[in-house]
């Protein structure tokens, strides 16, 4: 067990949802807490600086791009990630099995691991528990996913099972690697939208766990494709199943009507590409919904973005500058939609845990999707 990591703390809760914290190295991380992805060692089009002032818990590296470009051994030996971007916050590494399937060609995957050809140059490189870890450990992450492999999604039970099988059996050998004194291991469940794959397969975590305690444990294999009321279905009654003394974190999602739905059941950390992604397609997520700034009736527009948000966009630019920006191809347009969207969405989770731990969460969830159903926000 790491030295830093204690076990989670709940704080408030109402039904399934709860407000908590748990400690890192790297300080306290308040949850719900939706985590800002920064694949390559960088929130895309924002600065640390910019980051801070958004102020999420915790944010994302990727372990396969890292690993690729620049390299691993390259960001140890100039003092790990937290140096390297200047984040001095928690840090989460996803652990690149996702990626090697998302983004890589030719891949081979065998018990020992995966080749596969990077994206970049087409060069042949080879993913295992061991070699995973590796990278996390030389990054220096708080947060090490163990390396799982995350089926295709509508892939049939049979096919669910062999590979829930083998990510048992790599959660095994990534037990026992020696990571970093300050970092903690999380495993990750699997088992498609069954609920029964999903149980068998957190039975079989916590067989391990009960020997050596994992800091966390998280859903994988959703948000790839299946029915969102097939993930919902799941959710509703896996979520409530994992232990309650350490973080819940749910891959890979999602939309603000996502987190949402995470929180009521009972998810504490998030993760997602979508409001940067969004931003960057002009695609404005607020607290009365959708806003597609490059829409010619924000041409004239002197009102801000959103009038709920404090964020650095809405407090200084009218919607016609923003829809200025984005007509003219600007690189700002990207930089001041991604301050939003990240500030829109961290804040939707911070604003959840307040209204649990002030003990108004059905209230606060039943407004906030009422707001979001607005004509023409
Ligand atoms: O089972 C998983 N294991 C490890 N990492 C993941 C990341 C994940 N991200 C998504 N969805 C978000 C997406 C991002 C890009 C395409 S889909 N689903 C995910 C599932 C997993
Ligand atoms: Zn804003």
């Amino acid at each position: 067990m790491s030295q830093c990591f204690s076990r989670f703390q709940q704080e408030a809760s109402s039904g399934v949802a709860r407000a908590g914290r748990f400690e890192t190295s790297r300080g306290p991380v308040l949850t719900p807490a939706f985590m800002p992805v920064g694949t390559q060692g960088t929130v895309k089009g924002i600065t640390p600086a910019q980051l801070a002032d958004i102020g999420p818990q915790v944010i994302l590296g990727n372990t396969y791009h890292l690993g690729l470009r620049p390299g691993d051994a390259l960001v140890r030996d100039l003092g790990g990630l937290h140096r390297f971007m200047a984040w001095p916050g928690p840090i989460l590494t996803d652990s690149g099995g996702f990626q090697v399937f998302s983004l890589s060609s030719l891949r081979r995957i065998k018990e020992e691991g995966v080749t596969f050809q990077s994206h970049i140059d087409g060069s042949t490189h080879f993913l295992s528990p061991e070699r995973s870890l590796e990278i996390q450990r030389n990054l220096g992450s708080d947060i090490v996913m163990a390396l799982d492999e995350c089926p295709p999604g509508r892939l049939d039970r049979p096919g669910l099972e062999l590979s829930m099988a083998r990510t048992t059996r790599w959660l095994k050998r990534c037990r026992d690697f020696p990571l970093g004194e300050r970092q903690g291991l999380f495993a990750i469940n699997q088992g498609g939208v069954h609920l029964d794959l999903r149980t068998r397969h957190l039975g079989e975590i916590l067989e391990i766990d009960a020997a050596t305690p994992f800091q966390g444990f998280a859903v994988g294999g959703l948000s790839v494709g299946e029915p969102k009321e097939e993930m919902n279905a799941l959710l509703a009654d896996f979520v409530r199943l994992m232990p309650g003394d350490r973080p819940r974190y749910l891959m890979g999602v999602g939309t603000p009507e996502d987190l949402l739905f995470g929180i009521e059941h009972g998810v504490d950390l998030f993760d997602c590409v979508l409001p940067t992604r969004e931003a960057r397609h002009g695609t404005l997520l607020t607290s009365r919904g959708r806003v597609k700034i490059k829409n010619a009736r924000h041409r004239d527009s002197d009102r801000p973005l959103d009038p709920e948000c404090n964020c650095y966009t809405c407090r200084t630019f009218s919607r016609a500058y923003l829809h200025h920006l984005f007509r003219a191809g600007e690189m700002l347009a990207s930089t001041l939609n991604s301050i939003h969207n990240l500030s829109y969405t961290v804040g939707l989770t911070r604003a959840a845990r307040q209204a649990l731990q002030e003990e108004r969460f059905p209230e606060f969830a039943r407004h906030t999707r009422d707001n979001w159903n607005q004509e023409e926000p």
